[in-house]
């Protein structure tokens, strides 16, 4: 360790060149040659101060003190320097370059009151005169006591002031003074203590004087002064019990000085590097620490630049994926009106903006890829050897009363042997028939937007599709609609001209008005073939099967009767006693007892078949119609039914599928738009009417579903709580009562006498339909009654006030002449000051003469007193008016 401080560390410290430090350094009277020249600590201390603060209390004391000066007693090791006569020896750290805003802060900074008040305060201690106090530079480690450094204390002593010279006896080691542990420093540091008795030795009030002289204008520098020595004890080169001296610099600063006790070479680079810790620099740790976390994200996001997804995905699944956190994705959606919880599902147009924003490639996959049987069933089943011809399934849609039932039970009853024809008259959702010993299909869908909403589940069990149009009635609203939904399946259209038996039957008619809206006839030169028929007579009905089996051959329609089988549920319902039924038209293979069945979310073994005439079948073939038994649950109509080699295969695809729409289901409920939201927050809430839904069919209960949903407003809503296939039971009466004004819907299904009982004594309202418009025309009125009502204001007259006469503890009475209408008692009144409205409230007494009366005509006179309220002008306006509310109903 080096007892001198170098002409550049001076520099260094005092923000000089070495040159410059060397020529004030000849001011104070050291001959200084080169950079490398070193000084004293004190000494260098004062050359610093002198260059910073360009004076030097010495310079001013030269002369007093000249007489004073004691001859050097020892040279130390370097032997170039030349001590000054009254200089103290200590062990001088290296400084750390410092930089140039702290250099001016230095340069700038004047000694605190603090700092003045601490000198005048230690007017017998006149060390300061002669180890001037220096900005930078704090004696905050002890040197070892050795014999040496005793004597040179010993020296500075004798060097003082001859009042000090009476405490020189009392001198001891330097570390003795300091005391040997670091509180005692810490002490002597943060608070003089200049009556110490014990102790007050002339060396300790040097050392204090020393310390109290220090400027305290970086807290860096007093920070780290003696709550770090614990740490420097904790590290190797602990420095307990040697003398420090540390510099007023930053944090950075400091570890370089301990470091360079050290390794008086190594850089800051290197102290940092070799021992941060050394010195407590718990601070810095942290920061670099942090720094790298960032820097380790930074790369991660910068590495992210496409994912791969589910289709299904959640918020907080996604932003996982692309290395963002859940609120980035929220805050995205946000800014652009979508309001997301990380729980809900991202749509598709969601996921596009995101990978937008964030700049990442986003690649949907399908979550259902591997329980998507109806694909895999493509690819593993065809096998085009074993085609056969299969019979065509045939649609017919049309106008409501053209005759759309009446021919297909005209069809089928004519097409069907009575005998075999058990049930006929039964309802049934599709049925085959032989037309010269060929099989045709038909299907009743429930209406042609049931029809399309399978079509949207991905069922296009149809080939064919017939429009029927009533020859008396023409093209009508609905005949339209059709035609849309039938030119969307993409499908050959035939279109059945009924009631030909009527007189005011127009066959051209017809033609005219399909041929306008694209469905010309081939006698006209299209392409659409019409068939006039009745289904009254069944005239003509043989020439639409014909044509079926013509159109059905220019189809080329083939499967393969051996595969396994694959058919389309194109009805279900809850059956007592049998449980969930499906009604299935075979598209492929044939569908046997036995068989292990997935049908989307549903499952089971086939346990028994029902063909369309209601006879007990062992299988169905192709495009063969049957009503299915041993599914676990009522699947929906449209979804397909795929047979799997074993019962665990057909489950595990249907639980899975089960969660998976459950989940998006749940994530469609909780989702609500931007919009939605602060519509909501304007209202205060929603009014909403809960409902259980429970119909026969699931063709019905879509259909109710879908109304009720529909007539909602900004103001009211349904909300359906239920909804199922089957009859009302207890479970639907609990459900009901869990959730306040709840009423369960009935179509073509009615409690049994316990439940009606039950819900009779919970006070559930349990209302039975049969015809859905009487359905929706209550739940319309229902949620009418639960609009509020529009209050209208009706005004009945204006009085102007001609004068006012205020009755002692009765209050003000407007003597007032009806200028318009009438005033009327009992309404509503405001006061109209200048034309602006001041008070509105209401009439407590209205008098003509000393009469009370109801009401006072245009052109009248009459007392006006307002209720609590007796600020009336004269000139004043006094209106009448009456609040009228009017219920508000659900437009259509
Ligand atoms: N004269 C005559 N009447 C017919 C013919 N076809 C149906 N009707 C009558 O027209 C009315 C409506 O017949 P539906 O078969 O119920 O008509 P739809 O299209 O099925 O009606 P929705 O089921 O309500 O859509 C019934 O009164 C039938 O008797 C026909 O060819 N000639």
């Amino acid at each position: 360790m080096s007892d001198k401080v170098r002409v550049y560390e001076i520099a260094d410290e005092a923000g000089a060149s070495s040159n410059e430090v060397i020529s004030k350094a000849k001011d104070l009277g050291y001959d200084l040659k080169s950079p490398q020249s070193a000084v004293s600590y004190e000494a260098a201390e004062e050359i610093a101060n002198y260059i910073m603060t360009g004076s030097s209390p010495k310079l001013k004391v030269k002369t007093t003190t000249k007489a004073k000066k004691a001859a050097p007693k020892k040279e130390k090791k370097v032997e170039e320097e030349k001590i000054e006569e009254n200089e103290v020896v200590t062990s001088v750290k290296s400084s750390a370059p410092k930089k140039e805003t702290k250099k001016e802060e230095i340069a700038k900074t004047t000694p605190t009151e603090e700092e003045k008040q601490t000198v005048n305060t230690q007017p017998e201690d006149k060390s300061n005169r002669i180890i001037p106090k220096r900005r930078g530079l704090k004696i905050v480690k002890k040197k070892k006591p050795s014999f040496e450094d005793e004597d040179v204390i010993e020296e500075l002593n004798i060097s003082k002031d001859s009042e000090d010279a009476a405490s020189k006896k009392k001198m001891k080691s330097l570390s003795e003074i300091l005391g040997g542990s670091a509180e005692e420093e810490k002490t002597v540091t943060s608070e003089a203590q200049p009556s110490a008795a014990n102790q007050a030795s002339a060396k300790s009030k040097i050392k204090k004087e020393k310390k109290k002289v220090l400027p305290k204008a970086h807290t860096h520098g007093t920070k780290i002064e003696f709550d770090d020595v614990k740490d420097f004890s904790d590290s190797d080169d602990s420095l307990l019990g040697e003398e420090v001296v540390l510099l007023d610099m930053d944090v950075t600063d400091e570890s370089k000085i301990f470091e360079d006790q050290k390794a008086p070479t190594s850089t800051i680079k290197q102290s940092r590097s070799s021992k941060p810790a050394a010195f407590g620099n718990r601070p810095q740790g942290l920061t670099r620490k942090k720094r790298k976390k960032r820097i380790k994200k930074e790369v991660e996001i910068a590495e992210i630049t496409e994912v791969i997804i589910p289709e299904d995905i959640r918020v907080y699944e996604f932003a996982e994926a692309c290395g963002k956190s859940p609120a980035e994705v929220i805050t995205v959606l946000f800014g652009l009106g979508m309001m997301v919880t990380k729980n809900d599902f991202l749509k598709q147009d969601e996921l596009e903006i995101l990978g937008e924003e964030f700049g990442i490639e986003v690649t949907v996959k399908d979550a259902l890829e591997d329980v998507n049987y109806v694909e895999d069933y493509h690819e593993e089943e065809i096998d085009e050897s074993n085609f056969v011809n299969r019979p065509p399934v045939v649609t017919i849609m049309g106008h409501v009363d053209h005759g759309k039932t009446s021919l297909l039970d005209k069809i089928r009853s004519s097409k069907v042997a009575a005998a075999e024809a058990g049930g006929i008259t039964q309802h049934i959702a599709a049925y085959t028939i032989k037309q010269n010993g060929q099989k045709i299909t038909f299907v009743d869908t429930p209406g042609h937007a049931a029809f399309s909403a399978m079509r949207a589940r991905g069922a296009s069990v149809t080939d064919i599709i017939i429009i029927v149009v009533a020859a008396d009635d023409g093209v009508k609203q609905q005949t339209e609609e059709v035609i849309s939904h039938a030119k969307a399946a993409n499908c050959p259209i035939i279109v059945a001209v009924n009631k030909m038996d009527k007189e005011s039957a127009n066959l051209d008619m017809v033609k005219a008005q399909m041929a306008e809206r694209g469905m010309t006839p081939i006698d006209w030169g299209g392409d659409v073939e019409f068939i006039p028929l009745s289904a009254k007579t069944g005239d003509g009905i043989d020439d639409l099967l014909e044509n079926i089996l013509l159109q059905s051959e220019i189809l080329e329609l083939k499967a393969d009767p051996n595969a396994k089988a694959k058919a389309t549920v194109v009805e279900a319902s809850l059956e007592k006693g049998r449980g969930p039924v499906a009604t299935v038209i075979v598209q492929n293979g044939t569908l046997k007892i036995g068989d292990n069945i997935v049908c989307d979310t549903t499952y089971g073994r086939v346990k028994a078949i029902t063909n369309d005439l209601g006879q007990q079948v062992k299988e169905l073939g192709l495009s063969e119609t049957g009503r299915i038994l041993g599914l676990n649950e009522v699947p929906a109509s449209g979804t397909v039914m795929v047979a799997q080699e074993t019962e665990k295969e057909a489950r595990d695809i249907a639980t899975t599928r089960a969660e998976h729409a459950r989940a998006k289901e749940l994530s469609k409920s909780t989702k609500v738009s931007l919009e939605e939201m602060s519509g909501l927050i304007a209202e205060g809430k929603i009014k909403q009417l809960p409902v259980i839904i429970k119909t026969d069919v699931v063709g019905s209960l879509e259909a109710i579903k879908g109304s009720l949903e529909k007539i909602a407003n900004e103001e009211v809503k349904v909300k359906i709580v239920h909804a199922a296939v089957g009859g009302i039971t207890e479970s639907d009466l609990i459900l009901a009562s869990a959730s306040e004004g709840c009423i369960i819907l009935g179509f073509n299904v009615r409690p049994t006498g316990s439940v009606k009982n039950k819900a009779k004594a919970d006070g559930i309202t349990i209302n039975t339909y049969s015809i859905i418009y009487d359905l929706i025309d209550d739940i319309k009125d229902a949620l009418s009654g639960m609009m509020s009502a529009i209050i209208r204001e009706e005004n009945t007259g204006q009085a102007e006030v001609r004068d006012t006469f205020v009755v002692p503890r009765v209050g003000t009475v407007a003597g007032c002449l009806v200028t318009d209408g009438k005033v009327i008692r009992g309404g509503h009144a405001r006061i109209i000051r200048d034309g602006v409205v001041t008070y509105t409230g209401k009439i407590s007494s209205l008098k003509r003469f000393k009469d009370d009366v109801k009401e006072v005509s245009n052109g009248y006179e009459c007392g006006i007193m307002f209720d609590k309220f007796n600020d009336i002008k004269v000139g004043d306006f006094i209106e009448t008016f009456i609040q009228i509310e009017e219920k508000v109903h659900i437009d259509d």
